[in-house]
C-alpha cells in the first residue's frame, strides 16, 4: 500500500501579525518570521502563512488590495522567492486576488513547491457572511466573489487540501480532498472573538476526524486596535482529532511533526475509510 504521507514532515504555522494598510510592510514581516522559523527549525518543510496576510481583513480593503496572480505580482513574487530560497512548501495564506478577464475579486490561497513555482491555487469558495446580532455582522459578498472549486495539491509528499476559513464549516471540501488521497486539509484562516471560542477547534477536530486525516488551521495575531479581532490559536489537529500543537493569541510561530504512521495506525484501528458506503450517498445534493 503506497503511503499518502511518504515521510515525517515537520510544518511551521506562522501566526502573523499582519493586517497593515502598508501592503509591503505585511509581506516583510512574513518573510521574517519565514526565515526565522526555517532558521530555528532547519528540517521544516512546510509553512503555512494567515488568510489575508498583505492586506485589512475589511471588505472595503478587497479590492484596492487586490492583485493579479502572476509570477511578477508583488505578493506572488516575494512568496515565490522565499519558497526557493528556503526550498519549503509554502501555502502562501491568502491574498485579495483580481481576475483581470472578469474583473472579479477573489480571496485566494496560492500554494508554491520548493522551487518557488505555483502549484495551485484555491479561490475561497464559501464567502464569510454572517450576522449574530450583539456579535459581528461580516458580508464577504460586499465585494468578494467565491470561488467554484475544491482545491487538491500535489506535493514533494503527498497531496494536501486547500480550504480558506469559512470553508471549513464545509465538511465536503475536506471529505473531496480526503477522498482524492490528501494527508492534511489546510485551512489559512481567520476566526474571530465571537465565533472563535465557539467553533473553531471543534470544527478543526471534526474535519480530522470525520476524514483521519490531519488539520491545519493558521490565523493572524489578534489585534485589538484593529476593525477585525482574530482569534488566533492557530493549530495542528492529528488524524485521531487530538489538537497536537496551539498557539496562544499573539504573534507567534508553533510547529507539529506529521506522521504516516498516525495516519495508517488510525485509519487501521477504526477503519472508516474502507467502510464507507457510497451506495447509500447518492442523492445527497
Ligand atoms: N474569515 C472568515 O471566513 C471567518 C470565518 C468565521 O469566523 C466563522 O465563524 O466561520
Amino acid at each position: 500500500m503506497s503511503k499518502i504521507l511518504s515521510q515525517k514532515i515537520k510544518v511551521a504555522l506562522i501566526q502573523l501579525a499582519c493586517g497593515k494598510p502598508d501592503k509591503s510592510a505585511n509581506l516583510q514581516r512574513a518573510g521574517t518570521l519565514i526565515e526565522k522559523a526555517v532558521k530555528d527549525e532547519p528540517d521544516t518543510k512546510l509553512v503555512v502563512l494567515p488568510e489575508c496576510f498583505n492586506a485589512p481583513y475589511a471588505t472595503d480593503k478587497f479590492r484596492p488590495y487586490a492583485e493579479v496572480i502572476e509570477p511578477e505580482s508583488i505578493s506572488v513574487k516575494y512568496l515565490s522567492n522565499i519558497a526557493s530560497k528556503h526550498k519549503i512548501i509554502l501555502v502562501g495564506g491568502s491574498i485579495p486576488e483580481l481576475d483581470p478577464k472578469t474583473d472579479k475579486v477573489y480571496n485566494t490561497s496560492v500554494v508554491f513547491n520548493e522551487k518557488g513555482e505555483i502549484i495551485g491555487k484555491h479561490r475561497k469558495a464559501h464567502l464569510f457572511d454572517i450576522d449574530i446580532p450583539n456579535g459581528i455582522t461580516f458580508k464577504e459578498s460586499l465585494s468578494l466573489t467565491g470561488g467554484d472549486e475544491a482545491t487538491t495539491l500535489d506535493t514533494t509528499y503527498g497531496k494536501i487540501g486547500v480550504g480558506i476559513c469559512y470553508d471549513m464549516r464545509f465538511p465536503e471540501l475536506a471529505m473531496i480532498s480526503a477522498r482524492k488521497g490528501a494527508f492534511a486539509m489546510i485551512y489559512p484562516a481567520a476566526f474571530n472573538t465571537v465565533t472563535g471560542p465557539m467553533h473553531w477547534k471543534l470544527l478543526a477536530r471534526a474535519r480530522s476526524i470525520d476524514n483521519q486525516i490531519y488539520t491545519i488551521l493558521v490565523s493572524p495575531a489578534r489585534n485589538m486596535n484593529s476593525d477585525y479581532h482574530a482569534y488566533g490559536h492557530s493549530m495542528v489537529v492529528n488524524p485521531r482529532g487530538d489538537v497536537i500543537v496551539e498557539a496562544g493569541e499573539g504573534e507567534e510561530i508553533v510547529y507539529a511533526d506529521l506522521e504516516p504512521e498516525a495516519i495508517e495506525q488510525f485509519r487501521m484501528g477504526i477503519p472508516i475509510t474502507t467502510q464507507r458506503r457510497f451506495d447509500i450517498y447518492k442523492n445527497v445534493a
